[in-house]
Formats: structure tokens, sequence, C-alpha cells
């Protein structure tokens, strides 16, 4: 199985058409997982298993677990994703191969691995913005590689992302192909492909220097990041372009081709940033020439196991940009701390 062909990614858009039949769930933390985040990352690391010498150890990091499969009335959502799965492998025709109920829980275990500094593992995200793929709009399969660390090759497929520029449409495609499919290979710099096959294109980040000309992105969820301080962040610096809100690291794809030229990230205190909801998406746009950091401008620590221990918020940009972005950030913070605890 090609990764840009591969099943996985038509398995997804057929799966988002009749999810609502197929079921979804809700997590500990209240978060949407579906047939189509537990069948996506069963196959994601059947392919790199299967992939994987047998002299390699293989290890990964991935989203989902089997935790709420093997609760009472769980057993539809098992049924339809063992089905689901079966039926991919079948129609692929790459592996021979038939999974139990059992054999797909312990498949989805497979992505348990805590990561760390030392040695390679994969890093998965299967279905990257569900919300988004429950409403039809963007979402992402991200999967990035590890390396003593370091996130050394990243692939990002946007199924419901236009191939060309979204520019300033607010997420919506200008009508051509749809289908983008970015992957970067660290020293080597980033492309971009039609998910349906086409020769990869080499992408940058824009060149914008004036904010003035800027325009930014961020979550599309509300609750995913604090719209008071991006909108503070974008005020100081004088954008003047409206945000553009779109799900998931379909974000970081089209900052790293240039469609947008900044990307704030700023939850709400207490959440924990995973290091699947970013791996991919920022080695995507650093080989495009970008620049990914925390608000206080340290680059990101895919070191520390599965989460990503940083500073406040992610900020993505290009290098031209960048300095006086970190500023306005840190202007903006400090403001925003004092205006909720007052002298
Ligand atoms: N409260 C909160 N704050 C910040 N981020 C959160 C929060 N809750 C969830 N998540 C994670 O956000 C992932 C979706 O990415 P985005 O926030 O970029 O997408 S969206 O535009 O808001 O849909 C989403 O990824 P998926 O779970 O893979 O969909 C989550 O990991
Ligand atoms: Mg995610
Ligand atoms: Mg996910
Ligand atoms: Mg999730």
């Amino acid at each position: 199985m090609q990764y840009q062909d591969c099943e996985n990614v038509s398995t997804a858009t057929a799966v988002q058409k009749d999810i609502l039949h197929s079921g979804v769930q809700s997590k500990a933390d209240k978060s949407p997982v579906t047939v189509a985040d537990y069948g996506s990352q069963i196959l994601v690391s059947l392919v790199l298993k299967m992939e994987t010498p047998a002299s390699t150890s293989f290890s990964m990091v991935a989203e989902e677990d089997s935790e709420e499969l093997r609760k009472e009335g769980a057993e539809e959502i098992l049924e339809n994703i063992t089905e689901l799965v079966n039926e991919t492998i079948v129609d692929d025709g790459t592996y021979s191969m038939y999974f139990s109920k059992e054999g797909i829980l312990s498949a989805i275990d497979d992505g348990k691995s805590e990561g760390g500094p030392s040695g390679r593992h994969w890093v998965l995200d299967p279905i990257d913005g569900t919300k988004g793929f429950l409403r039809g709009d963007q979402y992402a399969i991200a999967l990035a590689l590890l390396d003593e660390g370091k996130v050394v090759l990243g692939v990002l497929a946007c199924p419901n992302l236009s191939l060309g520029s979204i520019g300033n449409l607010n997420g919506s495609s200008s009508g051509d192909q749809v289908g983008a499919l970015f992957s970067a290979t660290i020293g080597c710099g980033a492309e971009v492909e039609s998910l349906q096959g086409s020769p990869a294109q080499k992408i940058s980040v824009c060149s914008i220097d004036d904010p003035v000309n800027a325009s930014f992105f961020e979550s599309y969820e509300g609750a995913h990041s604090m719209r008071d301080l991006t909108g503070s962040i974008a005020e100081k610096l004088g954008v003047q372009a409206p945000p553009v809100r779109i799900d998931s690291q379909a974000k970081y794809g089209a900052l790293a081709r240039g469609d947008g030229a900044i990307y704030l990230r700023f939850p709400h205190k207490g959440y924990r940033e995973k290091i699947w909801d970013h791996a991919a998406g920022s080695i995507v746009v650093t080989e495009a020439g970008g620049v990914v950091t925390d608000a206080s401008g340290n680059d990101l620590d895919f070191s520390k196991g599965r989460f990503l221990d940083l500073d406040t918020g992610i900020i993505a940009t290009n290098k031209q940009l960048m300095p006086s972005l970190l500023k306005v950030v840190q202007e903006a913070i400090k403001e925003q701390n004092q205006a909720a605890s007052p002298l």
C-alpha cells in the first residue's frame, strides 16, 4: 500500500458519509471518537508494521486506545470497526489477513508507546479534527516519525482540503481538485501532491513581511483556542484580515504552502497538547521554510513522551514575521495576565 493511494484515505472519506449510522463515542475527556478514528489507526499501523523489517523494533505513539471499546455497550461499534477494517483489507488486496474483534482491540493498543528521547517512534493522529470530520469539514490523517526525540518525517493527508490555495476564503475551497497530501523529510524540504495521485510539488511558506498583508489561521472550534487573546495579538500586529478558522493540522499544511501567514493556537489554561496534534504539521511547516515555536520562542520538544511540555501556546509563521509576532504575543499574554490578577 502506498500512503497516498492507501485505502485508508478513501475509507475515511466513505465512513464520513454515513458516520452517524456507524457510531460515535464520547471519550473520558468528552471529545468524540468514531469508527473512522479507530479504523484509520488500525490500518496505518498495520501497513507500518508489515513494512517494518522483523529485525527492527516497532513503536507507535497514537491517539486512540481500546479502553472505551472494551466497555459494556460498545459491542456494536466494535462490530462496525471489525467489519470496516476487514472489508478495507480485502478491497485493497495488498495483505491477506483477517482481524477478529480481539485482534482489533489489540491492534488499537499497538499505539500505546510512550515515545521519548531515544530510539524511533511513529506518531499518529488517525483522524485529526474529529469534530470537523463529523461536520463534513476539514480533517487530517497525520503521521510523523520521531528519531532520538526529533521529528524527521511527516505526512499530512487532508482529504477535504483543496489542492489549490484556500487563500482568504475562510476555509471553503475554490472549486478545484480536493484532497491534498503534504509531506516533509528533515533537510529535504516539504511537498504537496494530490491525494488522487499527481506529481509532488515543492512548497514554501509565504514571503509576507508586513503584518498588514498577513492573515492568520486558528482552530475552528472556539473551545480550542482563546479567541480574545488571538484577536488581541492580531490587532497589535496590525493584521487586517479576519481569522481563517479551519479544523485540524490542515492549518499547518495551508500555512506551509503560503495560503496564510500565521497560525495561532492558545488553548485554555490546563489543556495539555499531545505530540500527535503537531508532529507532522510542524515538520511540514519548518521544511517549507517556516518557524514553529511556543509562546516563549522555544522549539517544540517532541522528546518528552505523549505530551508536549510548552509555555502557553503555539505559534507558526515565516522567518520574516516571527520576531514581531513573538514580541506582540508576549505583550498580549502579559496584558491578559495583568487583567486576570490586577495588583
Ligand atoms: N480544549 C481543547 N483545547 C485545545 N485543543 C483541543 C481541545 N480539545 C481537543 N483538542 C485537540 O484539538 C485537535 C483538533 O485540532 P484543532 O483545535 O486545530 O481543530 S479545530 O479547528 O478546533 O476543529 C483535537 O484533535 P482530534 O482529537 O484528533 O480531533 C484535539 O486533540
Ligand atoms: Mg488531533
Ligand atoms: Mg484524532
Ligand atoms: Mg480525538
